[in-house]
């Protein structure tokens, strides 16, 4: 199609948290021209003269991948990085088969129901690379109708050669956490040449921290390296002062959820929230535990959703989990985006914030594949000592004293003049919209028969 591509300049550096959302096909044209992207802008000549790339993701339509490159750019080296294994795999490489440029390398699922949910792009060009992490799968549907979340780095220019590698690191340590994200995956001759070409970038200019997981059961000084742990770590040294955020509430919003456990205690309100609820350690006593409110789509929003109830498809709430955990339901609060356009495009993305009872401020913010679930975040097992992760995940933390020196809160509605304040564009509206009565949330192996979606149709999964 002749869509527009915004020019470069348009968009990227003029967001200076970089945080985009993915454009929607079917909303006017104004919530898709500022902080939205496709993936026609992301891979497009505008960005970058291409060299090679590489693609980490969970679901891959290779046919339709290749199209979105430029033309000139379809026949560059492509490795392409997955979690699939038996049929799947064998699919996958049949349809890689008849393009010699692309390589696939298989990322090791030891773990039982562990999945490859990674999403991120490294685009190499003639002066300089890029690191894309996001939300969606290689396939058209979640490029087309859904919420989606992006995170597109500056231009990292290559170091000179005589430059010492050790110069090119941020004050996130954002390259040394992704070199130490990608020793995960072990020996493959490929990650290994990307993570050559990594060191050899000065990723100074990186403002987010790396929120990384890889399966295992990660014990002592590795413990605090992955999901919760990690967000726990970097909460203790560089996160908001425990006095200005008493009382805050912590928002987490997701498209699946696990078995979180037969209570909040389990895992849930315990060593989930007492991560997101960490603050700059600095001795004072334990605060009490923040109102953790959840957003999850209840089964009226998918049904009138852009997609009608085939949203529901990528929603994949089970209703054997929910059964178990009935509790669940009670921090749950609707899907809505009007400030962005978005209301009924399902959300894929997954972001989980600290925010001020009015609304008014951020603590900080993640962007991340991780949906709520042991298996992304990890779970503590033995007493505490090691954290048992089953799939391998990445997101990007933002913290104002990381964005900007003196900003220690991200505003997000209106500007606040009173001080030095930066806007952060939510993806979702505050305040939040709670489920009425009726409501339920989406789950995705039931039939939904009462009223037709948005395209007249019913919902009878098999
Ligand atoms: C339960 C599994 C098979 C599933 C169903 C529907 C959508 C899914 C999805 O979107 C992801 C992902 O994005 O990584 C991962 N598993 C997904």
């Amino acid at each position: 199609t002749s869509e527009k591509m915004s020019p470069y300049e348009n968009y990227i550096e003029a967001a200076p948290l970089n945080f985009f959302l993915t454009k929607v096909f079917g909303i006017p044209n104004h919530y898709n021209s500022s902080l939205a992207v496709g993936i026609k802008d992301i891979l497009s000549a505008s960005m970058g003269n291409l060299i090679s790339s590489a693609q980490f993701n969970y679901m891959f339509d290779i046919p339709w991948l290749v199209q979105q490159y430029p033309e000139q750019f379809r026949s560059k080296p492509l490795l392409i990085i997955h979690g699939s294994q038996r049929a799947d795999k064998t699919t996958l490489h049949e349809n890689a088969h008849r393009y010699p440029n692309i390589t696939l390398c298989q990322a090791k699922l030891d773990i039982m129901y562990g999945t490859h949910h990674s999403k991120m792009m490294f685009l190499l060009y003639d002066n300089g690379m890029r690191v894309v992490i996001h939300t969606a799968n290689i396939i058209h549907n979640d490029w087309y109708q859904k919420t989606q979340g992006v995170w597109i780095s500056p231009l990292f220019p290559k170091l000179a050669s005589d430059q010492d590698l050790s110069q090119g690191d941020s004050v996130t340590q954002f390259r040394k956490d992704l070199l130490e994200y990608l020793g995960a995956y072990g020996t493959n001759k490929h990650l290994q040449e990307w993570q050559e070409t990594i060191r050899q970038h000065d990723m100074s200019s990186a403002k987010v921290f790396i929120i990384g997981s890889v399966p295992g059961r990660h014990t002592g000084a590795s413990k605090m390296k992955w999901g919760h742990l990690k967000l726990r770590k970097v909460l203790q040294e560089h996160g908001p002062d425990g006095s200005t955020v008493k009382d805050w509430p912590v928002i987490g919003q997701f498209s699946s959820v696990g078995s979180l456990g037969s209570g909040p205690e389990n895992w849930l309100s315990s060593e989930w929230l007492e991560s997101l609820s960490t603050v700059q350690a600095n001795g004072i006593v334990k605060l009490s535990k923040p109102k953790l409110n959840l957003i999850f789509p209840c089964v009226e929003n998918v049904r009138r959703s852009l997609e009608g109830y085939p949203a529901g498809a990528s929603l994949p709430y089970s209703i054997k989990n929910a059964r178990k955990q009935q509790y669940f339901n009670t921090f749950l609060h609707q899907w809505r985006a009007f400030s962005r356009g978005r209301s009924r495009a399902s959300p894929h993305i997954k972001t989980y914030t600290r925010i001020s009872p009015d609304a008014q401020y951020l603590a900080w913010f993640i962007v991340t594949s991780a949906n709520l679930s042991k298996a992304a975040w990890g779970a503590y097992e033995k007493n505490n000592s090691q954290l048992f992760i089953r799939s391998y995940e990445i997101g990007v933390l933002f913290v104002p004293s990381k964005v900007e020196e003196n900003l220690k809160l991200f505003n997000v509605q209106g500007v606040d003049s009173s001080k030095d304040s930066m806007l952060f564009p939510l993806p979702w509206d505050v305040p939040l919209t709670s489920y009425t009565q009726t409501d339920r949330p989406w789950l995705w192996d039931i039939a939904y028969t009462d009223k037709p979606d948005s395209q007249g149709n019913m919902w009878c999964p098999s």
